[in-house]
């Protein structure tokens, strides 16, 4: 079994959760093991350093661009997104449901597969031209991730990349984003 086969046979499937028709694919017993969870860092970790990176230094000219923030989405995104930032040296940036953040916050309403919501994220949280990585644990019909590249943009930073543990591809989630997409997980 490859290590991405050993992570998808962790992932938790919960059908009719949290409304009838959807089905929940839970990424927690991924957590539960340690191995599973070092492994799934060190695969993003390694699209980060081995494609990201050399796709941003390359369109920019710049040998020593580098990734400046991960951006991880309320709530499941920030299991993921402190520990990539403590290992790539990056700052970590949450963008959170409305009302939770404290200070002057941009706001962008999105869909997602299963309601409507507002994000929010503190304005002076990224720089003009900074690069920015999206994380979190699963992309749908893509609305959330959207709405965080809205707010990312209008902090003036730049998407470079969005990872995401899965991808439910039929939902066609990763083609609304402008920046590429990796997951490791195509669930469907
Ligand atoms: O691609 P989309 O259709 O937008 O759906 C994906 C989003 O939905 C889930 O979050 P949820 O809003 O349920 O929040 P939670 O992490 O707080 O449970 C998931 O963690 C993604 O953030
Ligand atoms: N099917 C699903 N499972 C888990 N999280 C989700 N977020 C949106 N759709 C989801």
């Amino acid at each position: 079994m490859s290590d991405i086969q050993y992570l998808e046979s962790l992932l938790g499937t919960h059908p009719d959760f949290p409304k009838k028709g959807i089905v929940f694919l839970d990424v927690f017993p991924i957590l539960r093991d340690p191995v599973a969870f070092e492994t799934l860092i060190t695969h993003f970790l390694h699209h980060l350093t081995a494609v990201t990176l050399p796709a941003l230094r390359e369109s920019t000219g710049n040998p020593k661009a580098k990734i400046d923030t991960i951006v991880g989405l309320d709530a499941r995104g920030f299991l993921f997104g402190p520990v990539l930032a403590l290992r790539l040296g990056a700052a970590f940036v949450p963008v959170r449901k409305v009302g939770k953040l404290p200070g002057q916050c941009f706001q962008a309403q999105y869909e997602k597969e299963y309601g409507v919501d507002t994000f929010e994220m503190q304005e002076d949280a990224i720089s003009e031209g900074q690069n920015v990585v999206v994380v979190d644990d699963l992309i749908a019909t893509g609305g959330s991730a959207l709405a965080a590249q809205q707010l990312i943009e209008k902090a003036k930073g730049k998407v470079v990349q969005n990872l995401f543990v899965v991808d439910i591809e039929f939902l066609k989630g990763a083609q609304k984003l402008s920046a590429p997409s990796h997951s490791l997980i195509k669930a469907d």
